[in-house]
């Protein structure tokens, strides 16, 4: 595994958020976090940059304890799309990408080309120069995946990256995390595209894994209503693909 979280504890004045949560990240794919608002997905993966506090529980990247690591080791192998996108200063859309530069080491390929390169994967080539405060949420969010990608590390981290995009651009990103044959590891609510994108899952429930496994195996209709509380399965598609349906009118009564 390159990652692993293992009996994660957080705690927040004297409430306990995290309640020893054990999770792994496998090399070249893509580990997906689903669970209601609130149930500790973000603060899970704020761990590993000690944005969240643990209280008890080790983080192990690629052989290394974390805990141990400087912050700089830690940008040279692990990227991090946060939730919040918001620059109150002026930077440039090549500024913002540019900062994911002060973890490489000095390489042939000046500055200019990886941020030109990494604006070039992501499509967003037409932002260049632009001050990121008048760029759109989802035209901000598009920026500093480009510099999680401009960071060139092989795993990356990504807290709910589809919120702000449209559906266009969430099946873009989607599909270029899958084909980049990098390890990912994804906070996202929606199970339809988790199903389909994720090749692990990890379901949690008020600061615990309830289930983790194939999407198959952990989006199963009792699962969903337990914990969404919604009339929610995986079904298999005309073509074979496995797809999540909903049963919109059905409510589930807890
Ligand atoms: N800095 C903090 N101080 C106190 N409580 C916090 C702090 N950060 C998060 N919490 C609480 O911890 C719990 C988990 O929050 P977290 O953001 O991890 O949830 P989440 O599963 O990512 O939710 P969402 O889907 O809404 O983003 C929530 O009850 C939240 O109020």
């Amino acid at each position: 595994m390159v990652l692993d979280f293992e009996n994660i504890h957080v705690q927040y004045g004297r409430k306990e958020i995290l309640h020893g949560v054990d999770l792994s990240v496998e090399k070249g794919k893509i580990t997906g976090i689903v669970g209601p608002n609130g149930c500790g997905k973000s603060t899970l993966v704020k761990t590993v940059f000690g944005i969240a506090p643990m209280k008890e529980g080790k983080i192990i990247l690629e052989g290394q304890d974390t805990g141990k690591m400087t912050r700089k080791e830690l940008s040279e192998k692990l990227g991090y799309v946060g939730q919040e996108t918001a620059c109150v200063f002026d930077f440039t859309v090549e500024d913002i990408i540019g900062m994911a530069l002060y973890n490489r080491k000095k390489e042939k390929t000046s500055s200019k080309d990886i941020i030109r390169h990494a604006m070039e994967e992501l499509k967003i080539t037409d932002f260049s120069g632009r001050n990121i405060q008048t760029l759109s949420g989802g035209e901000r969010k598009m920026v500093f995946l480009a510099r999680a990608v401009a960071q060139g590390v092989d795993t990356i981290i990504l807290d709910e990256p589809t919120n702000h995009l449209d559906i266009c651009h969430q099946l873009f990103l989607l599909n270029y995390l899958k084909q980049s044959g990098k390890t990912i590891l994804i906070v996202i609510h929606d199970l339809r595209l988790a199903s389909y994108y994720c090749d692990t899952l990890y379901l949690m429930e008020e600061g615990r894994v309830l289930s983790h496994g194939t999407p198959q195996k952990v989006l199963t209709r009792d699962h969903v209503e337990k914990v969404f509380g919604i009339s929610g399965y995986m079904v298999e598609r005309e073509d074979g693909e496995a797809d999540f349906a909903i049963d919109f009118e059905k409510r589930i009564e807890n």
